[in-house]
């Protein structure tokens, strides 16, 4: 079952099948590109897949860049998609991982806090949760922010795959229902599998659906 109809999933997949380059690295605020189209962003804890989810998205195996080593993405990165250009996606720089220093932990909260509240071309973030654990205590933060800055979101979960089909609609639920309670969320989530590919043309969907 889906919330998105056959027009507009088919229109996403047109979207995304089509001309998307990474437009820039922004380590620090001066850095951002200007505000000239919507955007769309990928936010979450450390490894739980945004830059897979990037990927799966667009089609592309390396477009974003992946890893092991959580952390690896420590600048916001801006991705134009369509020619003439129709709107960016941005991954957002991990949070949550074991071991991060002081710093960088403030260096996060600086860039994040602030763009967050300072772009209203940001039409929606994703925020992406692990299957397999749900929303964390280390999620609230963002959660928060983005509840305060009033942008709206999206709750995904991502790595459906891990996990059997009876725990994903457990967690599901349960996650659905914790997103009910949040003032700036969608009151529906979306699983995916950027390995299975699934939930990905709805996802295409809700992103077109986000930029209106
Ligand atoms: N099984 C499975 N593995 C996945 C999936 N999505 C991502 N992964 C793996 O999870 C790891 C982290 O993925 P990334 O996309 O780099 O995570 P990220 O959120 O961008 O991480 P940071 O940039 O550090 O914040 C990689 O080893 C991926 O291959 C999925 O849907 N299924
Ligand atoms: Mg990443």
């Amino acid at each position: 079952m889906s919330a998105f109809d056959d027009d507009m999933i088919e229109a996403a997949r047109k979207t995304f099948a089509g001309p998307i380059t990474f437009l820039k690295s922004a380590p620090k605020l001066e850095h951002l590109p200007n505000p000239v189209v919507p955007e769309v962003a990928f936010a979450g804890r450390s490894n739980v897949g945004k830059s897979s989810l990037i990927n799966a998205l667009t089609n592309r195996n390396s477009l974003a860049r992946t890893s092991n080593t959580p952390g690896r993405t420590q600048e916001l990165n801006f991705f134009d998609v369509g020619e003439p250009l129709k709107f960016r996606l941005v991954d957002m720089p991990g949070y949550g991982f074991a071991k991060a220093p002081k710093d960088m932990v403030r260096q996060w909260r600086y860039l994040v806090n602030d763009f967050l509240r300072g772009r209203d071309v940001l039409k929606r973030a994703l925020v992406l949760i692990d299957a397999r654990h749900g929303i964390k205590e280390v999620d609230n933060d963002i959660l928060d922010m983005l509840d305060t800055a009033a942008v709206s979101y999206r709750i995904v979960l991502t790595k459906a795959d891990k996990i059997k089909a009876t725990e994903l609609a457990d967690v599901f639920a349960r996650t659905e229902a914790e997103a009910r309670k949040r003032p700036a969320a969608h009151p529906d989530i979306i699983a995916t599998s950027s390995e299975k590919g699934m939930g990905i043309p709805e996802l295409r969907a809700a992103v077109l659906e986000a930029i209106g």
